[in-house]
């Protein structure tokens, strides 16, 4: 007899693969944004502007994900540029949890590193979360421009960011993944932009 369970995983994974090409193409029409977000990050990173992220969850885990591939590389070979993801400093995430409220976590830390010209990449796929939603508005008081990267139908984060990325299906996981496709390829473009910038003698390429 056939393992049930088995049998169960094999139409959930095929399930997953199915939802996950539909959405996977649906991002075409976000090339634009993609386009905007890509040069947003590149200009402010050749001013010497830094990139800033957060999200709870696994976004906390993409936050730092993408903060990393500036801080280290993502795919050339070039200098470091700065980037702070507000998801791993647990000091910080306890004190100002436990003082100013979960809410605050990231508003908070906007106010202390965000300096007019920084890009924040904002990741909620809700678009629901209230610690998200402030960093979103903390930022654009502050002049930090915006990407928010949302899910489902945006929830109360949509319309706010200068660049905004809309996934609009309604299974956390789905979102997050599409979420990534995303966030690597704006990281590609903007490498291309960084190293045509060393190449024309702007920028040091390492
Ligand atoms: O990774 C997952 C589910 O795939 C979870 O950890 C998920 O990120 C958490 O439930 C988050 O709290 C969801 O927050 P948000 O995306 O709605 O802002
Ligand atoms: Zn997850």
């Amino acid at each position: 007899m056939a393992d049930a369970s088995i049998d169960q995983d094999v139409s959930i994974f095929q399930h997953n693969v199915s939802e996950s090409l539909l959405i996977l193409q649906s991002l075409r029409k976000l090339e634009p944004q993609v386009e905007r977000a890509a040069k947003l990050l590149a200009d402010a990173l050749l001013s010497g502007k830094k990139l800033l992220a957060c999200g709870n969850g696994g976004s906390a885990a993409d936050a730092s994900h993408l903060t990393t591939e500036f801080v280290v590389r993502y795919q050339a070979d070039r200098r470091p540029y700065p980037a702070i993801s507000f998801t791993t400093n647990g000091g910080d995430l306890t004190a100002c949890g436990n003082d100013y409220g979960f809410d605050e976590i990231f508003a908070r830390q906007v106010r202390a590193f965000g300096h007019k010209g920084d890009v924040l990449f904002a990741f909620t796929t809700s678009g629901n979360s209230e610690n998200v939603l402030r960093a979103l508005l903390t930022a654009k008081d502050t002049g930090v421009s915006t990407v928010a990267f949302l899910g489902r139908d945006g929830g109360s984060s949509s319309g706010i960011a200068d660049v905004e990325f809309l996934v609009e299906h309604g299974v956390t996981a789905r979102i997050q993944e599409a979420h990534k496709l995303l966030l690597h390829t704006i990281c590609e473009l903007v490498e291309v932009r960084l190293h045509a910038a060393a190449n024309a003698g702007h920028q040091p390429l390492t």
